[in-house]
């Protein structure tokens, strides 16, 4: 379909009933763009229509009476120009299977999610690519807290995709007095971007928890970034991207946000909970933990220095002393700040 044919936008379908998807669905639903969300739970699609507000995942907040909550996956997708799912990484290939008989060539797919599927290290992108061969692809990613957008504060996002028609349409879609939506053709390094902070996230409101100071807090973000950039690269991103909102922009508000469920269970480890504990107390995705498991495998397979990595790894999964952890990682060889400006084996 011609960017042409899709400027009215006639439809558009969000999967996915969470805090994301459901602000993600208002924005648009607010101005005035048709917007079917689907979700899989009867009543609280019925309370989006009646009450206007989802209880579970944005309690208090109230939601715009334009916008359509259904069950049914198939009057959700049908005709809608962009299918944006926001639906945590071990289920996204599931429900895109469900959609897929009723998905055609002309809509267009994206993915809002910030995680990677376990077996493979697929990200969304190409778990769409892999489902939906015919469809063109986007993601976006960026500093946006799904709370603080239902509350219209200032926010921005990014809208990665290699086709042009997907990046403007998304744009149209999604472009409000309170959200504008900046455009990347980084596929694979925005949603490296948002799917690595988390990991940095959880060191972040560890740290937190420990009573460690804004030194450690600025060291530890900066580090990460060097850390997350050092992996993307390494797997074929463009490390300017992290520079942008869905790098920089991103960590900084997941590490300093306790409103991010990341940091929140990051904050719980550190305060004497067992992953187990913290994790079932937030009752909501946290993408950082499966993904720590993750990119430790791939890093040690492809034997990319990740030290930050390692020592989560072990601190969360081992039960290693965050403090002991903390004491290897500053005696660790010496190395150089930016490694773009000087290579690491420099020193
Ligand atoms: N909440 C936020 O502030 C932001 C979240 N994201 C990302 O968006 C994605 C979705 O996150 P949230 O909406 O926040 O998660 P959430 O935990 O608030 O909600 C997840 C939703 O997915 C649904 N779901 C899970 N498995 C399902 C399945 N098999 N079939 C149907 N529905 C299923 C749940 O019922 C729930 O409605 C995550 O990857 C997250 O990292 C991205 C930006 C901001
Ligand atoms: O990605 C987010 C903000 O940009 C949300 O982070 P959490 O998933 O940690 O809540």
């Amino acid at each position: 379909m011609s960017l042409e044919q899709h400027t009215q936008l006639k439809k558009v379908a969000v999967l996915g009933g969470g805090s994301f998807g459901t602000v993600i669905a208002n924005i648009m639903a607010e101005k005035g763009i048709p917007v079917h969300q689907w979700m899989r739970d009867a009543n609280r699609a019925d309370e989006v229509n009646t009450q206007h507000e989802n209880t579970r995942y944005l309690p208090g907040y109230a939601l715009s009476p334009a916008l359509v909550a259904t069950t049914d996956v198939e009057s959700a997708v049908r005709d809608a120009a962009i299918i944006f799912v926001s639906i945590p990484s071990p289920s996204f290939r599931d429900v895109l299977r469900q959609a897929k008989p009723f998905v055609t060539s002309e809509q267009y797919v994206v993915s809002t999610t910030k995680g990677i599927e376990s077996t493979g290290f697929h990200l969304m992108s190409e778990i769409i690519k892999d489902e939906l061969p015919d469809v063109k692809v986007g993601v976006i990613s960026g500093p946006n807290l799904a709370k603080e957008i239902a509350q219209h504060h200032l926010t921005a996002t990014v809208i990665a995709s290699e086709d042009e028609g997907v990046r403007a349409l998304v744009q149209e879609a999604l472009h409000q007095s309170y959200f504008r939506v900046y455009a990347s053709s980084d596929t694979y390094g925005v949603e490296l971007g948002g799917t690595l902070k988390n990991i940095y996230a959880i060191a972040a409101g560890l740290s937190a928890a420990l009573g460690m100071g804004e030194n450690t807090r600025s060291m530890l973000m900066t580090r990460s970034l060097a850390e997350m950039s050092r992996f993307a690269v390494s797997m074929g991103a463009n490390p300017l991207t992290f520079l942008g909102l869905a790098g920089v922009g991103d960590l900084m508000v997941t590490c300093m946000s306790s409103l991010s469920r990341n940091y929140r269970v990051g904050y719980a480890l550190g305060s004497g909970q067992s992953l187990q504990e913290a994790v079932d107390a937030l009752g909501e995705v946290a993408e950082g933990v499966n993904t720590i498991k993750i990119v430790k495998e791939k890093s040690d397979e492809k034997e990319i220095y990740m030290p930050l990595v390692s020592g989560l790894y072990e601190v969360v999964f081992n039960g290693a002393p965050v403090k002991e952890v903390a004491g290897m990682l500053m005696t660790n060889e010496q190395s150089t700040d930016v490694e773009f400006v000087l290579p690491r084996d420099a020193v």
